[in-house]
C-alpha cells in the first residue's frame, strides 16, 4: 500500500504479511512513515493505493470502530488515558461499546443492566490482574508511574480482544530495568492472549530481545528485513540509521 500526504509520499509500496503468533518489529529512523502504517491499518488513514487484508478479509477502507471489531487493536506513541478516571474505569469504558443492555435498563437499573455491569468489572479485572494491575484499580490513572501507565493502555487495547495487537513505542522513555519488564509482558500477553503483535520501536535492546522478524523502513518504503541479527549487521539499515559511510563498530 502507499499513503501520500499531498506530495509527500510518506509510505510507499510498502508491503507485509505477518503470520498468525509472530512478533515483529517495524523499525527506522524518524519520519519513516511507521506510525502511518498503524493508522493505515487500524482505519485512520485511507490508503492512496493498495489493500489491507485480514483474517483473509479485504478491510481497506472500513472505519476504525469496525477494524477493531474484527480484532485489531493499537496503543498510542502518546498516552492516551482518561486521566481523572480511576484505572479500573479506564478500562472499563473500553466494554461499553458492545455492552447488552439498553438506556430503560440503565435507567431503571434492571437485572441485565446489573449483570452485565459485573461482567464488565469481573473482565477488566481479569485484564489488570494479568497486566499487573490490580492493585491500583481504583487510583486515579494520572497517579500511576509512566510505566504502569504504559501498562494500561495496553490492558486497554486488550479489552476489545484482539488477534491483531500494533504497539507505538511501548518502551519509550523506559529505562533499562522497564524496557526488560515490557519485554516480558509483552511474551506474555501474546501467549496468554493469544495475539499476533507488530510493534515500533527505538529502544533497540527491545526489539533485539522480543522480536523473531524486523522489517526496517526508511523514507516511506522498506530496506530490509529479517532477524534481529541479520538487521543488526546489515549495512543498508546502518546507513539509514547513522548515515553514509557507517560501518559495523
Ligand atoms: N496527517 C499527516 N499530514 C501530513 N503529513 C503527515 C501526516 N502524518 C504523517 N505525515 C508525514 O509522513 C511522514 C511519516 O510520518 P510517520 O509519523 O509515519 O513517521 P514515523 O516513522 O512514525 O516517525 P517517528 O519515529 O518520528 O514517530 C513524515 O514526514 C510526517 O511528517
Amino acid at each position: 500500500m502507499s499513503k501520500a500526504f499531498g506530495g509527500l509520499k510518506a509510505v510507499n509500496n510498502f508491503s507485509l504479511r505477518l503470520d498468525e503468533g509472530e512478533i515483529v518489529g517495524l523499525i527506522g529512523p524518524n519520519g519513516a512513515g511507521k506510525t502511518t502504517i498503524f493508522n493505515l491499518i487500524t482505519g485512520l488513514y485511507k490508503p492512496t493505493a493498495g489493500t489491507i487484508h485480514f483474517c483473509g478479509e479485504d478491510i481497506t477502507g472500513l472505519p476504525p470502530f469496525k477494524i477493531s471489531q474484527r480484532g485489531i487493536a493499537r496503543t498510542f506513541q502518546n498516552i492516551r488515558l482518561f486521566k481523572g478516571n480511576t484505572v479500573l474505569d479506564n478500562v472499563r469504558a473500553v466494554f461499553h461499546p458492545r455492552i447488552k443492555y439498553n438506556f430503560f435498563d440503565a435507567l431503571l437499573r434492571t437485572p441485565r443492566y446489573n449483570a452485565e455491569e459485573a461482567r464488565v468489572t469481573r473482565e477488566a479485572m481479569e485484564l489488570l490482574e494479568a497486566l499487573n494491575l490490580a492493585h491500583r484499580a481504583n487510583e486515579k490513572a494520572a497517579n500511576l508511574a509512566y510505566g504502569d501507565q504504559r501498562r494500561l493502555e495496553i490492558a486497554r487495547a486488550l479489552a476489545t480482544h484482539p488477534k491483531l495487537l500494533l504497539l507505538d513505542e511501548p518502551a519509550a522513555g523506559m529505562n533499562p530495568a522497564e524496557v526488560k519488564r515490557m519485554v516480558e509482558l509483552v511474551r506474555y500477553i501474546k501467549e496468554r492472549f493469544k495475539l499476533t503483535v507488530l510493534l515500533i520501536e527505538h529502544q533497540m535492546g527491545m526489539v533485539m530481545n522480543l522480536c523473531e522478524r524486523l522489517v526496517v523502513m526508511d523514507f516511506g518504503q522498506i530496506i530490509a528485513t529479517g532477524t534481529p541479527l541479520e538487521i543488526r549487521n546489515n549495512p543498508v539499515v546502518l546507513e539509514a540509521y547513522l548515515g553514509k559511510g557507517a560501518t559495523v563498530a
